[in-house]
């Protein structure tokens, strides 16, 4: 094996409540209990780690990036440790604008890259979920990669799954790893989530992950869980349950190369058929 090819990667599916500093604690917690264990090169945490999933209360928790506290802790956690963190998504104030934010810290304390959602989460079933994050929240207007070799990550979050161009995109840009903190609905969760992974995994030909909260059926917004993480090939390489969990994978990146190599799809692709246009990349 290629040592050069591999880094490892543990997930963090964490409970959180609407008491932020002891979520900050929570989450302190168990990334020291993952770089204890299984000293990986990258963290992730959740979509929303630091704060109830509730629209009413996105100002109330938001926070300027990289100023804020939760900024703060993750940079100083990230030297401290050595390691990158995966910063889930927080709530971002900017400007008055509100954004569901992702942060990515390097093993220095400092940000590499933030990713604004791109897709905002509406919908509207009756009986099963309403919800409509463009009420409060401001889209995000880029791509945003990070490359820590041998990994060229493409972030995501949550809904922005849903959109394959945007995946394609990242796949265009050289990215081999998608990293997508999320808080599907279980409802979506059960018909939805590994679909998705295994189905944005095939199509970019990368390792692609989701970071869920724990399921917490007394909580206003209930979460899927089941944190997993996905080949190249789409074959499910490992997935948490409904509780809290920390899941560590090493990943091999020549895996990637021999996906890419054995079926050329991007190669095969027929552009001159469909035109994909990337406004940005950050
Ligand atoms: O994509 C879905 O079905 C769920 C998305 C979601 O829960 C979110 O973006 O917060």
């Amino acid at each position: 094996m290629d040592s050069s090819k591999n880094m490892g990667l543990a997930l963090i599916q964490m409970h959180s409540t609407a008491d932020k500093m002891q979520n900050l604690h929570h989450a302190g917690e168990l990334i020291r209990e993952a770089v204890a264990k299984y000293n990986p090169h990258i963290v992730c945490l959740p979509e929303f780690f630091n704060a109830p999933y509730d629209i009413k209360l996105f100002r109330t928790y938001a926070e300027p990036i990289p100023e804020g506290i939760t900024s703060n802790f993750l940079a100083n956690l990230a030297q401290e440790l050595n390691i990158h963190i995966v910063g889930g998504s927080i709530p971002e104030i900017d400007e008055e604008k509100l954004y569901n934010t992702c942060t990515f810290w390097s093993p220095r304390g400092s940000l590499v890259v933030k990713h604004r959602k791109v897709h905002l989460f509406d919908v509207d079933v009756p009986e099963v979920i309403t919800f409509k994050e463009s009420s409060v929240l401001t889209p995000g207007e880029f791509l945003t990669i990070a490359k820590v070799e041998p990994a060229c990550i493409g972030f995501g979050i949550c809904f922005d799954i849903q959109f394959p161009e945007m995946w394609m995109k990242y796949r265009e840009r050289g990215c081999n790893l998608m990293i997508i903190p999320s808080a599907f609905p279980v409802k979506y969760g059960d018909m939805y989530w590994e679909l998705y992974l295994r189905a944005r995994a095939v199509d970019s030909q990368s390792f692609v992950t989701m970071i869920s909260p724990a399921r917490n059926v007394d909580s206003g917004y209930v979460s899927h869980g089941y944190s997993m993480i996905v080949d190249p090939y789409g074959k499910v390489i490992k997935s948490a349950k409904e509780d809290e969990e920390i899941i560590y994978v090493d990943l091999d990146f020549s895996l990637v190369d021999k996906a890419r190599n054995e079926i050329k799809l991007f190669e095969m692709r027929r552009p001159d058929m469909f035109e994909l246009v990337l406004k940005s990349v950050e």
